[in-house]
């Protein structure tokens, strides 16, 4: 386990890099459960972080906090009133604040917007979250949040836990199991941050995480039955305690309190830690998905280029047999079947058909004597100069009369004498 209780050597200041650029800086992003104390304990990071000068940038994105000790730099309130959410919709207390947090997502482009743009000037940006724990950590509103915070900076998890509330084995092991699941699902840098130690010490939490046989002991104590043997619940918890051994073993835990702002040193040493991590193991992996995902749409691009490429080869082909019907149809065919017998003429889908030597020979044979009909037509129109034009009413293709686009004759037709 990385345990930071020790005393620290120096405590992470302001971030500015060896080389004199500034570092980016470090959201931490604060979840408990209702009254663990998360929004005393970012009152305390605030002005801990007041006093060293380098004053944080706060979002508060819990919908439903009556009293804020600070004030937040960006505050979902302002944007969303979810008591109105609850009127509008119908709905519970749980469901307006989830709603409203969805509604606020919406728009948590330009929240980020806002965020980056106060990225030179500060060293960290805090987020509150909802007391309703699983509203932040199980909706997607909430994954969206912290997916998109943590693609664009460096960010921790803060999971604040009631110290005293814990000291049961069976609530110690639940509110681990849910930690778990937070990490597992947000798979960030996770610091476990034990509050209120100015009630409880947390050494027994510590003890518990590194030593599974002093867990055991401590099971064994709280839960034997009147024969001296262990139920089944203890049973189980043990053996989730050994599956729990590995998560232990990767996790940042301190202990503070958010009253008297003991550990607060601790906290942000963790912090710095949690940042290495950050940028050695979740950076290069979001950059490993980003090119992976930039290689994906490269790829679908590129296949739908040959996809039209093939389409327009084929088109090619067919303008090719169409461009060779109307080589026929402009009288410089072979003479063979395929020739237009109506001479040089635009000449309208059916008959492209018709034309086409394929298809010609498909034709049926009502289509074929409307054709030879046509083409008598055609015929006797052709020897209109000898009987006067005049006399002699202007065929139709296809209902249409045989005349150019602006309604000028077509030019083979026999002009007036
Ligand atoms: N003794 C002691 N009390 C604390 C500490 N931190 C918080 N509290 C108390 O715990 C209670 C809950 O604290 P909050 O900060 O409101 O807890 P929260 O997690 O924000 O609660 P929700 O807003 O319901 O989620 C308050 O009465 C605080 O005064 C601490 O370090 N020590």
């Amino acid at each position: 386990m990385a345990e930071t209780t020790q005393p620290p050597t120096s405590e992470a200041g302001p971030s500015i890099a060896a080389e004199g650029s500034k570092k980016e800086p470090v959201v931490v992003i604060c979840i408990g459960m209702a009254g663990s104390g998360k929004t005393t304990f970012m009152q305390r990071l605030n002005s801990h972080l007041h006093s060293k000068n380098t004053p944080p940038y706060i979002l508060n994105l819990d919908p439903a906090v009556s009293h804020m000790p600070y004030s937040a730099n960006i505050d979902i309130r302002d944007t969303v009133d979810y008591k109105e959410v609850m009127k509008q919709y119908n709905l519970g207390p749980n469901g307006g604040i989830l709603t409203a947090l969805n509604l606020f997502t919406t728009k948590f482009d330009q929240v980020l917007g806002y965020v980056e743009k106060r990225a030179e000037d500060v060293d960290y940006i805090l987020v509150d979250t909802p007391g309703q724990i699983e509203i932040f950590t199980w909706s997607a509103s909430g994954a969206i949040i912290t997916d998109a915070i943590a693609s664009s900076l460096p960010t921790v998890v803060a999971y604040v836990v009631d110290t005293p509330r814990t000291t049961a084995p069976a609530t110690f092991m639940s509110n681990m199991l849910y930690a778990c699941s937070i990490l597992y699902k947000t798979r960030l840098p996770f610091i476990i941050v034990f509050n209120k130690i100015d009630v409880q010490s947390h050494d027994f939490a510590l003890d518990w995480m590194k030593d599974f046989e002093s867990y055991q002991a401590a099971l064994n104590d709280s839960g034997k039955n009147e024969y001296g043997e262990s139920n089944y619940m203890n049973s189980l918890m043990s053996s989730m305690c050994l599956v729990l051994e590995e998560f232990y073993n990767n996790l940042r835990a301190v202990g503070v309190s958010a009253m008297t702002g003991e550990g607060m040193k601790d906290f942000f040493k963790a912090v710095e830690e949690a940042r290495k991590e950050y940028e050695s193991d979740y950076k290069p992996e979001l950059e490993r998905l980003a090119s992976e995902r930039a290689a994906k749409t490269e790829a679908d691009k590129k296949s739908q280029l040959e996809r039209l490429m093939k389409d327009m080869n084929v088109n090619d082909s067919t303008n090719s047999t169409s461009s060779e019907s109307s080589r026929r149809r402009n009288g410089k065919g072979t003479g063979g079947k395929g020739d237009n017998p109506f001479g040089p003429y635009p000449i309208n889908e059916r008959e492209d058909r018709y034309y086409d030597e394929e298809e010609a020979e498909e034709t049926d044979e009502e289509e074929q004597d409307a054709i030879r009909r046509q083409q008598e037509e055609e015929e006797e129109a052709s020897h209109a100069p000898e009987l006067g034009a005049l006399d002699v009413d202007e065929p139709e293709i296809g209902g249409m009369p045989r005349s150019g686009p602006n309604g000028s004759r077509s030019e083979a037709w026999p002009k007036p004498i």
